[in-house]
């Protein structure tokens, strides 16, 4: 039994007015060989929502739900959060749990999957931040938990409910369209554990298939689904996880699909590459061709996620073997010390 005196939120970070935004696409992509254009572009999507990425004040709400479920639950942990990329950074906030006399402490990262990005720069970045500050805390990362029934639960009921918005008469022949974040295909192969065997697919291509499949079983018809990817940036020359689900719509209208159901399960909140590049792009396309689309509500603060929190810390300081639904070999649920390398 581990025990530990905080609970940490990490995420990703986002701009809250338009004088940030630049500053904050800079920090994330500093080194990463990202076209500036793709850069201006996305400027762009965060100046139609006036500068303000809705991540931070899901953070919040998050939060807030976890207070409210913790105290409900005797889970006597104080809360912090610290971000990748903004304000709060994860450095400042690590700075202030010091101050705080907190000695260890166990940390959530608002990323669900076994990537570079999700799961291993998480690692780093709480590294850095412990560097930067003396009598840092321990902070111990919470592994993947994209199979974790409080996750797919919360996916189902959203899904239902968008399904619930589709004319009866087009709901049998709806598609399912599982959406991720797409990666270079030199990233996801060096996702999860280098001395697992996850098929033909990448570590995190088996995950997202595996939610997939998960939340499907558990609606009340079987409607035919398929993973698509969004949010592709880097170089045209580079290559991403494909396709991409501009690019799927269009061929689902070639072949008389009316109707789509975009369950954003690569995510844990709708923030801004679900506000734009879903509900603006690929709501725009499917109005183009035609089909009728309706997006599922990530996690946020669905209650089946809130108390998966809950299991996770509970999980991590009793030491459990994982709890989760799938069948693909635990990925990085036993912390390898060099799963989801950068490439
Ligand atoms: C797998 C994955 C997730 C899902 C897991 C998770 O949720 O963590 C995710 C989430 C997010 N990505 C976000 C924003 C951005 N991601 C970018 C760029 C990139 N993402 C990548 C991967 C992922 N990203 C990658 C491989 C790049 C290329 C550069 C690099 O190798 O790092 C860029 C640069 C511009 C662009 O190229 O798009 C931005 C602005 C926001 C905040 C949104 C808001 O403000 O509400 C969130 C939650
Ligand atoms: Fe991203």
């Amino acid at each position: 039994m581990r025990s530990y005196d905080a609970f940490l939120l990490i995420s990703f970070g986002g701009p809250e007015k338009r004088e940030d935004v630049i500053p904050f696409l800079e920090n994330v992509t500093r080194g990463r060989g990202i076209p500036r254009e793709r850069l201006a572009e996305v400027g762009e999507h965060y100046y139609l929502f006036d500068g303000v990425s809705p991540i931070n004040q899901q953070c919040r709400d998050l939060i807030a739900a976890l207070r409210d479920d913790f105290a409900a639950n005797g889970v006597e942990l104080p809360i912090y959060w610290g971000n990748r990329n903004w304000d709060p950074y994860l450095e400042d906030t690590v700075a202030e749990m010091a101050r705080n006399g907190v000695r260890r402490a166990v940390a959530l990262a608002t990323s669900a999957y076994s990537n570079y990005s999700s799961h291993r720069q998480y690692l780093e970045d709480i590294e850095r931040a412990r560097a930067a500050v003396p009598e840092a805390p321990e902070i111990d990362l919470i592994r993947p938990f994209y199979d974790h029934p409080g996750f797919i639960d919360a996916f189902v009921d959203h899904t239902r409910q968008a399904l619930e918005r589709i004319p009866e008469e087009l709901r049998p022949e709806t598609r399912l369209l599982y959406s991720a974040h797409s990666l270079p295909i030199a990233m996801a192969k060096k996702s999860g554990d280098p001395r697992r065997d996850y098929g033909s697919l990448t570590a995190y291509e088996a995950q997202l298939l595996e939610t997939a499949r998960l939340i499907t079983e558990r609606l009340d018809r079987d409607y035919p689904y398929e993973i698509v990817y969004q949010s592709r940036s880097g170089p045209p020359s580079q290559p991403w996880l494909e396709p991409d689900i501009n690019d799927r719509l269009e061929q689902l209208a070639k072949e008389g699909v009316r109707s789509v159901v975009v369950v954003p399960h690569g995510f844990v909140s709708d923030h801004m590459e679900v506000k734009y590049d879903l509900d603006v792009e690929a709501r725009e396309t499917a109005e183009k061709l035609g089909i009728r689309l309706e997006r599922a509500a990530a996690p946020g603060t669905h209650p089946a996620f809130v108390a998966m929190v809950r299991d996770l810390v509970a999980e991590r300081a009793e030491g459990r073997p994982p709890r989760g639904l799938g069948a693909i070999e635990r990925s990085c649920h036993d912390d390898p010390a060099d799963c989801c390398q950068r490439s």
